[in-house]
Parts: structure tokens; C-alpha cells; sequence
């Protein structure tokens, strides 16, 4: 047979092959599952399984970023691919001990950022020495950090785990900045801010902290500690303990804090060190650059009272970690750390910030402040106090559950078709996606049943594009996967997907968080209608409403103009203004939805509603 042919000509593909199957079984991605089959990862150079990369037949790069892997890797599952050297896991949820590279003697990048890997980082990792990147921030790894010495390695990068100890004193760690090790609370020596006696270096920018706890030790030769302890010891051993005790206070008292906490907190301090530094090197910039900075010209709070409050994540975003903060105030505003995004300049960083604060309309959740510096770019927003849409379509199932009723449903779809027209009437560039983002964990509802879009523009603005294409929802729509265009009308597939999500209650693929599945929304929604199952269509939390006429018609209105928006051709696709049309004579109708649904029409039933191949009748007799 054929494939008996090719497997004997390629013999060491076949291995590659069965690595990568192995590999696969260890994540459970359908995505996956789907994707990487047949016999042959690899044709020569080239190769039709998702993110690899081959050389004569051999794997040489596997980039499975961002798509919501979770489990965990088998300890030896790259052992047989001997020429791997590129490899990325980063954006996943990843969780389990570091592989073992040491058969992997051609790597030359490795990032792993922004998992769950947890345990030591592997001493196989010290044997590579090709090496040239190696991106481990992010995750839960625990114990002190190997001690690398590879004079190829460029970029390194272990910020935000649980590390501890010592950084090695080799060359090739020295030579990093402090942030290359931020984030890990039990860190210590240099590069890192933080002597390993539990001083902290003095900078410039932190009086107050400097007061607390200057260092007795700083200085940090064997021979001056020496001295200093006997000198110490000679003239008040009790004194001493009095002294370390209170510092032991001081750092148990930061550790009670929860982690996430710190971590912003840290960053930042870092960061504007670093910034205060560099501007006086340059000299040109001034301190007022470092500040917060107001969209609308106000001033409400500063950088440090962000930095002073409580702050809890909202979640990891495909654009950067996302975190609440409660202020002094009781004010409650949302901070974004945006990471990937375009090399900027900060003109240009503020101009488009600018332009998207500038789009004001209701139910657009636009930023209030920003804050930029070389390393560090934060948007700040107000908070929606009732979350997402996701949630409260999909979330918290059960006793607990909150019904989403069928008219708070139609009154998301109408406030979201709003912000959209309105973003579509006034983007100037027509060949940019006005949104490019939309999907239900981007529509929040305020204390008041408001309704915001938020985080549109990032893709045509501010993200860079192979970032965009990967992780933005107006890329999954058919026209981007079939022929790589992109246009408003994507926009409005999504729109149509969220449509759908609203109706139907299942999770379109591109809305799935990571570690979930969702379906094809709109191809499962064109089948259904077909093949007439239309019962079925509707979450069973609206489908009870189904019995009454004037609910069961707004339902198949709304489901008609979904699979209109969802059409694959997007020329046939409706514009937004022509969707928030359609929707015009639509009434939400509050009080209705609570009264006693047995008062039905009995003249209505699920069966009075069908559908035929081309459209959905309701039956009004
Ligand atoms: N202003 C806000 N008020 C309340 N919750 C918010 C606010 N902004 C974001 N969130 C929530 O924080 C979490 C992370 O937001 P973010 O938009 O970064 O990620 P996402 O929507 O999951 O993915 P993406 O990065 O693709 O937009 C989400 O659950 C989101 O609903």
C-alpha cells in the first residue's frame, strides 16, 4: 500500500510521528486530535500538522501557543526528537514537572511561559548549549534556579514563579536584569533587588522603604559581615535579635498578602525604578511621564494608590493578566498589564490610546487612564460589577444558578448591536476589523444591567499581527480560514456567533476559555435549522418561553438575523446598521418574563414553531 511505501522510504519521520502522537494523548484538544493524523507529520521541509516545523523529514519546531492546552507532558516526550530547536507551550495551561531535554542537544529556544509547570527547573536544561532563549516566566516553579552558564543563551527570562535561593553567581545569569527574575518572593542576591540577608537594596525612588529596612549587611563582604557580627554581637546580642525578629515581621507581614499582589506590586516598583533611571541617563524625559495618565484630562488617583491597594485577578487574558483593584475610596477599577503588544513608540502608543477613549458611546467601555513605560503599559478601566457574558451564560450551573431570563438576553443582543453600529459608523480606516475581538467574556454588565463592549480595537491598534491572528475572534471566521481575509463583516460574524451563544447556550470554539471545547457554533446553528430540529436550538433555561407567541417570535427573529450574520459569505452578511435595524421593533420586555409562565397560548406549542430548509416559520395560527 501506499502509506507502506512512504513509511519505509521515511523511517525517522515515523518515530517523529509516533513523539508527537504521544505528545497529543497527553493534552486531550479535539482541535489537536483532529489535526495531527495520518502517517506523516512531515514532507521533507514542509509539513500540514499544526505548529510544527520540519527539516528532511525531522520535527525541528513545535509552537503550540495560546490554545488552551492543559494536563500534563510526559517527562521523556521529546526524547526522540533529536533535532527539536525551536519549541513553544507559552499561553496554555499546561500543569506537571518539567520535561527532560537532555537528548534534545539542538534546541535553541524553549518558552514555556505562562503555565502551571510547577516542581524545579531541570538541570537538563544546563547540558544545551545551543541555547539561546529560554522563557520560563509565569508558572509555579519552585526550588533555586540551576546554575546556567551557556554562553549562547540571549534571553532568559524566569519572572513570576515561586523560585528561591541564590541567583547563581555565573556569568551568563549576572548578566540579565532584575526583571528576568521578578516575582519570585524567595529570589535573592543580584541581579535581583533583594541581598540574600533579607535587605532590600536602596534605590532612589523608595524613601519609605529604604527608612523600614535598611540593611545592616549591605556591603557584603565575608569580612565586613564578619566584623559587623562581632561588633554586634559584642555590643548587644539582644539588640540584634530585636532587629532581626522585626524584620522577619516585616517580611511575614508582605507574605500574607496573596500572591497576586505582590506580583503587580513588585513589577511595578521595578519598573519605575528602571524608568526613573534610564530618564535621567537620558535626561530629556521628566517624572510627570511616569505618571498615570487620565483620558479625559482628570486626575482621580495616582500610580501609587494602585500600587497601595488590594488588588485580585480577573483572569489571564490573551493580551495580558487582568486584575481588579479596590481603591482607598472604595473606587473599583479594573488594570489591564498589556503584553504583545506592536513596538510603539510613546507617541504613538498614546495617540491610539487617544483615539479609542475618544469613541464614547454608551455601551462601550472605553479607558479611563493609562500608564506607559518601556517595560510596562497598563490600561485602566472602569469595573462592571455583574461580569461577563460568558458567565452568566455558562456559569455556575445548579441550585445556585441565577436564571438568564429570555429578556435580559434580547437586551445584551440590542446594547451590544448598538456599540458595535456605532464602532463600525466611526472606524476611519476601512480596511481594518472595527472590533476584532468580540466574543461573550468581552461584554460585561454594570450594577445597573448595563451592557459595555469592551476591548475593541486592540487587534487593529495595538496587537501585533501573528499575536491578532492567533488569538482574536475575528480571525476564526470562515473567510480568514479559508482565504486569509479579513474585513468588518468578520466583525459581524462574531456578532452573529455571540447571537447564537445567547440562544443557544453552547460555547462557539473561538469564546472557549482555555482547557475547554466549544462547537462550531455557526455550521452546528445552519444544520439544526436544515434538519429541523428546531426544539432542540434553544437553551432549555429560554426554550420554556417558546410557548408564548410573542417571546417564541422574538426567539426565531433573533435566531434568523444570528445565521443571517453567520452567513460564510461575508458580501451576504448584513452591516451592523442593517442588524440594529432589524432589531428595531424588537421589545424587551421585562415584566412579562416573570409572570406565570402556565398561562400559556395553548395554541402555541414547540410544535407550532418549524423550520424549512431556507428559513424559520413561525406558525401564528
Ligand atoms: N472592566 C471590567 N470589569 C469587570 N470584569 C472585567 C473587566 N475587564 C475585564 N474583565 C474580566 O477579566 C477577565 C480577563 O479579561 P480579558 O478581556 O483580558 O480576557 P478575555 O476576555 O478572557 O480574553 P481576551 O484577552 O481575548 O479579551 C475576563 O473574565 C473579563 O470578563
Amino acid at each position: 500500500e501506499d502509506h507502506h511505501h512512504h513509511d519505509h522510504v521515511q523511517y525517522s519521520n515515523i518515530t517523529d510521528r509516533d513523539a508527537l502522537y504521544a505528545l497529543k494523548a497527553n493534552f486531550n484538544r479535539s482541535f489537536l486530535d483532529a489535526n495531527w493524523s495520518g502517517s506523516h507529520c512531515c514532507f521533507n521541509d514542509s509539513s500540514t500538522w499544526y505548529g510544527i516545523q520540519c527539516l528532511n523529514n525531522q520535527v525541528i519546531g513545535i509552537s503550540l501557543e495560546g490554545m488552551g492546552l492543559s494536563g500534563e507532558v510526559d517527562a521523556h516526550a521529546f526524547a526522540n526528537l533529536t533535532e527539536l530547536s525551536s519549541l513553544s507551550f507559552k499561553n496554555n495551561w499546561i500543569s506537571g514537572t518539567l520535561m527532560n531535554f537532555s537528548s534534545n542537544t539542538m534546541l535553541v529556544r524553549v518558552d514555556l511561559s505562562s503555565n502551571m509547570f510547577e516542581g524545579p527547573i531541570s538541570n537538563s536544561l544546563l547540558s544545551l548549549q545551543m541555547m539561546e532563549s529560554l522563557q520560563l516566566q509565569d508558572n509555579n516553579l519552585i526550588g533555586s534556579i540551576p546554575g546556567f552558564s551557556q554562553k549562547s543563551l540571549r534571553e532568559f527570562n524566569v519572572s513570576n514563579n515561586n523560585l528561591s535561593g541564590k541567583v547563581p553567581e555565573t556569568a551568563v545569569l549576572q548578566s540579565f536584569s532584575d526583571l528576568s527574575y521578578s516575582g519570585n518572593s524567595g529570589l535573592c542576591g543580584s541581579p535581583t533587588l533583594i541581598t540574600c540577608n533579607g535587605a532590600m537594596t536602596m534605590s532612589e525612588s523608595d524613601e519609605s522603604e529604604s527608612n523600614k529596612s535598611s540593611g545592616i549587611f549591605k556591603g557584603s563582604t565575608m569580612l565586613v559581615i564578619f566584623i559587623v557580627l562581632v561588633v554586634i554581637a559584642v555590643v548587644s546580642l539582644a539588640l540584634f535579635f530585636t532587629l532581626c525578629n522585626k524584620k522577619v515581621e516585616n517580611i511575614k507581614q508582605q507574605w500574607k498578602k496573596p500572591v497576586n499582589i505582590e506580583v503587580v506590586k513588585k513589577n511595578f516598583e521595578v519598573d519605575r525604578d528602571r524608568d526613573s533611571k534610564s530618564n535621567t541617563a537620558i535626561g530629556g524625559e521628566n517624572g510627570n511621564k511616569r505618571r498615570l495618565v487620565f483620558l479625559d484630562g482628570g486626575n482621580e488617583f495616582e500610580l501609587d494608590d494602585l500600587l497601595k491597594a488590594s488588588a485580585e485577578m480577573l483572569g489571564k487574558g490573551n493580551f495580558g493578566n487582568v486584575y481588579k483593584v479596590i481603591l482607598d475610596q472604595g473606587q473599583e477599577v479594573v488594570v489591564k498589564r498589556l503584553r504583545d503588544l506592536r513596538p510603539l513608540s510613546r507617541e504613538e502608543f498614546v495617540k491610539r490610546i487617544q483615539e479609542l477613549a475618544d469613541l464614547k458611546h454608551p455601551n462601550l467601555l472605553s479607558p479611563l487612564a493609562y500608564y506607559y513605560s518601556r517595560e510596562e503599559k497598563l490600561l485602566v478601566y472602569k469595573f462592571a460589577a455583574k461580569g461577563n457574558l460568558f458567565n452568566l451564560i455558562h456559569g455556575e450551573k445548579g441550585v445556585n444558578r441565577i436564571p438568564f431570563k429570555w429578556s435580559s438576553r434580547l437586551r445584551v443582543a440590542i446594547e451590544v448591536a448598538r456599540g458595535m453600529e456605532f464602532l463600525h459608523a466611526n472606524m476611519k480606516l476601512d480596511n481594518a476589523i472595527p472590533h476584532g475581538n468580540l466574543k461573550s467574556s468581552n461584554v460585561l454588565l454594570e450594577e445597573n444591567q448595563k451592557v459595555l463592549v469592551s476591548d475593541h480595537r486592540l487587534a487593529a491598534s495595538l496587537i501585533t499581527l501573528p499575536i491578532a491572528v492567533q488569538q482574536m475572534s475575528a480571525y476564526k471566521c470562515p473567510e480568514y480560514q479559508h482565504y486569509r481575509k479579513v474585513s468588518r463583516k468578520s466583525d459581524v460574524w462574531c456578532y452573529g456567533s455571540l447571537l447564537l451563544e445567547l440562544l443557544t447556550g453552547r460555547v462557539p470554539s473561538f469564546a472557549a476559555p482555555k482547557g475547554t471545547n466549544g462547537v462550531d457554533l455557526s455550521s452546528w446553528a445552519h444544520r439544526a435549522v436544515r434538519e429541523e430540529w428546531t426544539a432542540e436550538i434553544f437553551d432549555p433555561e429560554i426554550s420554556r418561553y417558546c410557548t408564548r407567541r410573542h417571546e417564541a417570535q422574538g426567539m426565531m427573529k433573533l435566531l434568523e438575523l444570528a445565521l443571517w450574520c453567520c452567513d460564510k459569505s461575508p458580501e451576504k452578511r448584513p452591516d451592523m446598521h442593517q442588524v440594529v435595524r432589524e432589531m428595531g421593533d424588537m421589545k424587551v420586555n421585562e415584566l412579562e418574563d416573570e409572570e406565570d409562565l402556565s398561562s400559556f397560548d395553548p395554541s402555541l406549542t414547540e410544535d407550532s414553531i418549524s423550520t424549512n430548509g431556507s428559513g424559520i416559520i413561525v406558525n401564528t395560527s
